[in-house]
């Protein structure tokens, strides 16, 4: 990562939309792959259009970052990686728990994904006491008994939780008291946390029902388009087609 520089624009790391943040991991994305490849400079319509957002929304997003570009060159690839890193506090390491080592929790803790991205799993807890020290990804599973002093010893502020939905509660309410001020949940449940902890929601399930919503509407309209033309199949595809834009890239469902 470069972090040599020694001038930087300034920027503003408070005051940063919501909706700006939550596209700042879509653009690393995007540009970490880049940099893979070592390409030195993008355009904001390549960056745009590898991190499926429209282009004038992505040089609104850097102007809060006080990235501007340089006409004709482009974005600085990994000035840019090291701008939205920082930004997103990601120059740092996390210590991550996980609660709750079943199927969802050990696939979690054998991610590397979490790693490479600066989030080191300090722990794997879990209340079944058959499963104490029995290792998962490289850690030895540790019994919720040692909760408070494991989040306190490692310094942790984020918990994931993969617990069944009616242990949820409990268990955040522990990380909370605790110390933790950030929950990544993947249980099917709402969680009730004080001000000042931040809780991010993952279910795949709720991804799945809105793409059924899309497909749902996609066959009415081909059921709608029979109807019209007496046709079935093509004028639904046309359609499709004459919902994109020039350059035929423009999803059916835009990310979140
Ligand atoms: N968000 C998603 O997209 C998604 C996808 C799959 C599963 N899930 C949810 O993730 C959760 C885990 O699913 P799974 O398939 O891994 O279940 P699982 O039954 O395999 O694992 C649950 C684990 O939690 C442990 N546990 C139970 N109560 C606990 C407590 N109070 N403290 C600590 N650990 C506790 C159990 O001992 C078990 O090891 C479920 O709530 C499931 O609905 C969410």
């Amino acid at each position: 990562m470069a972090t040599g520089r020694t001038h930087r624009p300034a920027t503003r790391s408070r005051g940063i939309p919501e909706a700006t943040v939550a596209r700042l991991p879509l653009y690393l994305r995007a540009l970490t792959a880049l940099s893979e490849r070592s390409v030195p400079t993008v355009s904001s319509e390549e960056l745009a259009a590898a991190a499926g957002v429209n282009s004038a929304k992505l040089r609104k997003d850097f102007s809060y970052l006080g990235s501007y570009g340089t006409r004709g060159v482009g974005y600085d690839v990994e000035y840019l990686v090291y701008q939205i890193s920082r930004e997103l506090g990601l120059t740092q390491d996390w210590p991550v728990v996980i609660v709750g080592i079943g199927n969802l929790g050990a696939a979690l803790a054998n991610y590397g994904g979490f790693a490479s991205r600066g989030f080191r799993v300090a722990a794997l807890i879990d209340a079944d006491p058959a499963m104490a020290g029995k290792p998962v990804a490289g850690l030895p599973v540790r019994h919720t008994d040692e909760l408070e002093e494991i989040i306190s010893e490692n310094g942790v502020s984020i918990g994931v939780i993969a617990t069944p939905a009616g242990a949820a509660q409990q268990v955040c309410d522990r990380l909370v008291a605790a110390g933790i001020t950030s929950i990544l949940n993947f249980a099917p449940t709402v969680l009730s946390v004080p001000d000042g902890v931040d809780v991010r929601k993952v279910d795949l399930s709720i991804e799945l029902q809105i793409l059924a919503f899309h497909e749902q509407r996609k066959a009415g309209e081909e059921t709608a388009a029979v109807r019209r033309t007496g046709t079935a199949g093509r004028p639904a595809a046309a359609a499709r087609e004459g919902r994109k834009g020039p350059d035929g890239d423009v999803p059916a469902v835009m990310p979140a």
